[in-house]
């Protein structure tokens, strides 16, 4: 199989006699031209995983194979020839230029002295391409946006030519565009060079939309693994995620408040208009039920805006402070 392959992989910390298992029985693939999304509450053992995988620390047991071969038998320079990580670790390397860093995704396939040659450069411009980062080759890596050094970052990833890459968080410090255009970028990167993509995110909404399948740490020691959309609709990310009084909205594909004990709100009409008003409907504290028998109050889209149980309101701040009025009422009555 070219791509990733786990056997019943145990990871975590062994010390002396004292064995810390964080994660046990991992078994699953990434083929070629996949994306895994990695996701699950903090100490879940994503980097764990992660880590053990790329061989940067003692798995307990199992086996980890890189396009079919165990990595137990593979050296190191083999392992790099085929496996590339964008970790977590803040790089200290102000004065290099962005080209410089990507020239060391060169290193394992580079020959003796280490000397570029032009295939090298060809594959550097690449990787820089690839990020659309061409611009930045000469700039500072100490000068760099979040974003910006994120992305050479993957370049230096993709310039080791991988069959296989792994990112730990690499959407932590961007903003929302950021996020969504660096992940997508990823998916890009993956379909169009049949790279077997792992990545391990907090953002499991932009996750969702791009990844193939979800890998869920949760509270255990298992992985749950399936298409993003059967994951959330069986309750796996709640499961995995467990926090009193908050559910996984399968609407959002987001975290929210639980519904439980709300005050019940309808929304008649479609379009953009309709899905802010059921956002603010959420952010008034209400719970946006389908049935109108369950509805206690009905948002009805209007040309001029919305009306609340027949009462006109012309904005979505209106609509707030009006549904907030509502519940205080209804709370002295
Ligand atoms: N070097 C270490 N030695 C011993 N235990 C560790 C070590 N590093 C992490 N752990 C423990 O392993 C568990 C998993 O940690 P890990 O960093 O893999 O979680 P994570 O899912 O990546 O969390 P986060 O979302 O917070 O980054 C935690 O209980 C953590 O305390």
């Amino acid at each position: 199989m070219t791509g990733l392959a786990l056997n019943n992989l145990s990871v975590g910390y062994a010390s002396g006699r004292h064995v810390a298992t964080v994660l046990s029985g991992v078994t699953g693939s990434v083929e070629a031209g996949r994306m895994v999304g990695l996701v699950g509450p903090n100490g879940a053992g994503k980097s764990t995983l992660l880590r053990s995988v790329a061989g940067l620390q003692p798995v307990l047991g199992g086996e980890v194979s890189l396009n079919g071969t165990p990595t137990a038998t593979m050296s190191r320079r083999q392992i790099a020839q085929t496996l590339s990580t964008v970790l977590t670790d803040r790089i200290s390397v102000a004065r290099l230029t962005c080209r410089d860093i990507v020239s060391l995704g060169r290193h394992p396939h580079s020959g003796i002295g280490g000397r570029l040659r032009p295939h090298d450069h060809a594959v550097i411009d690449e990787s820089l391409a690839a990020v659309g980062a061409t611009e930045l080759a000469d700039a500072f890596v100490g000068e760099l946006s979040d974003g910006q050094r994120q992305r050479v970052m993957v370049a230096r990833a993709l310039a080791q030519e991988p069959s296989i890459l792994l990112l730990d968080e690499p959407t932590s410090f961007l903003d929302p565009p950021g996020r969504i255009a660096l992940l997508g970028m990823l998916r890009h990167v993956c379909t169009t060079r049949d790279i077997a993509v792992v990545v391990c995110s907090h953002d499991i909404e932009p996750v969702m939309r791009y990844a193939d399948t979800l890998w869920v740490a949760g509270r255990g020691t298992e992985v749950t693994m399936g298409a993003p959309e059967d994951l959330a609709r069986a309750g796996a990310l709640e499961d995995a995620f467990r926090t009193e009084g908050i559910a996984f909205d399968l609407h959002t594909l987001t975290f929210w408040q639980s519904d439980e004990g709300r005050p019940t709100a309808q929304v008649v009409g479609s379009g953009a208009d309709a899905d802010l008003a059921r956002h603010t409907l959420t952010r008034s504290g209400y719970w946006v039920v389908e049935d109108p028998a369950d509805a206690g109050v009905t948002v009805t889209v209007t040309d001029g805006g919305w009306s609340v149980n027949g009462q006109m309101v012309a904005t979505l701040s209106e609509l707030h402070d009006h549904l907030v009025g509502r519940q205080r009422e209804d709370s002295r009555s």
